[in-house]
């Protein structure tokens, strides 16, 4: 095997959400970038079936992808039975590609593979995004030779493995932005204005995209709003189809949709928190409610307690709030220290950070 990763197999379990989805493209594309290959294990979920078709240059594998349910549910015992099938699943893609390494970027489509792995003796990985890490990340760290951690906060979740800072990486498209006329254009929005962004996450926010939608932001102020798939009609409805208000359902072009916006409403998902570090935008970080363990807040803290965004919970923002703290983080001196303190935040080159901790160990 090459020192560079020339011809290593990586095996990347990566589906589920956009949030394990695109930094686990993002480690395939500075992988194969070195010359090795990559096979990536999705979910049938239709982002990563969509991702699959985009991506076509890898090679993909689905297996399935359910969530523990709780210890004496009724759903326990299918569950276990599957996810046995699963790992036998797994067994034989890693043999079959004669993976070197495998890496879960987390959540439960992490566990079968690198459970896999450890059976066959291949070295095993698991990256996490958040402050606040998930359970089946803290189960599955106990098969890995290293953990990567996307924020030094979640360090201490993992007591007995050995964790390496990698930060998340981010896929290659969001490194070259179109320029802003251009992305406008794309959009059907005016360049010279200020412009908000609003997503709520790969999954929609319905209340959120509610408090948006009846905000009455200052005049000139463009919003491109990401309702999420299924909100995007009660959302246009909504906001009343206002001119300079843009929604759609899912966007498929986010460097677009980053290109022309100034500040952002995001929700506090690990993969749009580091995008929105990488690319320099202030934020309101809005966690959603209902995330396991209430992880996002955790993600906000950091950020909010760095100075890089505002931390709002959503059962106490009204759209009035909302207004006023957008035209706060659009004031040129609060933008300004916002954009600082997001700089020294951002990991720029955390894919390639994966791929030489996993070259390491395998030397
Ligand atoms: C509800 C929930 O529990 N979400 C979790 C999920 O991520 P979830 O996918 O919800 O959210 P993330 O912010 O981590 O990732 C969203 C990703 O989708 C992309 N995007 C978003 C909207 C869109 O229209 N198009 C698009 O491409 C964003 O650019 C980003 O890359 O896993 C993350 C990583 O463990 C966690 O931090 C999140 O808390």
């Amino acid at each position: 095997m090459e020192s560079n990763g020339g011809q290593s197999g990586l095996v990347i379990a990566c589906g589920g959400t956009g949030g394990h989805l695109f930094p686990g493209l993002a480690v395939a594309e500075a992988w194969t970038r070195r010359g090795g290959k990559v096979v990536l294990l999705v979910s049938e979920k239709k982002i990563d079936q969509e991702a699959s078709r985009k991506y076509s240059q890898y090679r993909f594998e689905t297996i399935p992808a359910a969530a523990k349910p709780p210890t004496l549910s009724p759903k326990m015992l299918p569950f276990l039975w599957d996810l046995w099938r699963t790992i036998g699943k797994c067994r034989g893609i890693v043999k079959d590609f004669q993976a070197d390494a495998v890496l879960g970027m987390g959540g439960f489509t992490s566990l079968p593979p690198v459970y896999a792995a450890k059976q066959l003796g291949v070295p095993g990985f698991v990256h996490d995004s958040n402050a606040l890490p998930g359970k089946a990340n803290r189960l599955t760290a106990r098969w890995c030779r290293e953990v990567f951690i996307g924020l030094e906060a979640a360090r201490e979740y993992f007591p007995g493995s050995e964790c390496v800072l990698t930060g998340t990486p981010v896929r290659e498209e969001l490194k070259n932005l179109p320029s802003r006329t251009e992305a406008a254009a794309k959009l059907g929005l005016d360049p010279a204005k200020p412009t908000l962004l609003v997503m709520g996450g790969s999954q929609g926010a319905r209340k959120l995209n509610s408090i948006v939608a009846e905000a009455a932001f200052a005049d000139g102020l463009q919003v491109l709003h990401i309702a999420g798939p299924g909100d995007e009609q009660r959302v246009i409805d909504q906001a009343g189809r206002r001119e300079g208000y843009k929604v759609l359902g899912f966007c498929d072009d986010m460097p677009s949709a980053y290109a022309v916006s100034d500040a952002v409403v995001a929700r506090a998902g690990a993969s749009s928190m580091t995008e929105l570090a990488y690319l320099g935008l202030p934020s309101i970080l809005v966690p959603f409610p209902f995330a396991a363990d209430d992880h996002q807040t955790f993600n906000a803290k950091v950020f909010a307690e760095a100075g890089a965004a505002f931390l709002e919970q959503e059962s106490g923002l009204s759209s009035a709030k909302l207004a006023t703290l957008v035209a706060e983080m659009l004031e040129p001196a609060k933008r300004s220290s916002m954009v600082a303190a997001l700089e020294k935040l951002a990991v720029k080159d955390a894919a390639e950070r994966v791929c030489d901790a996993i070259l390491k160990t395998l030397k």
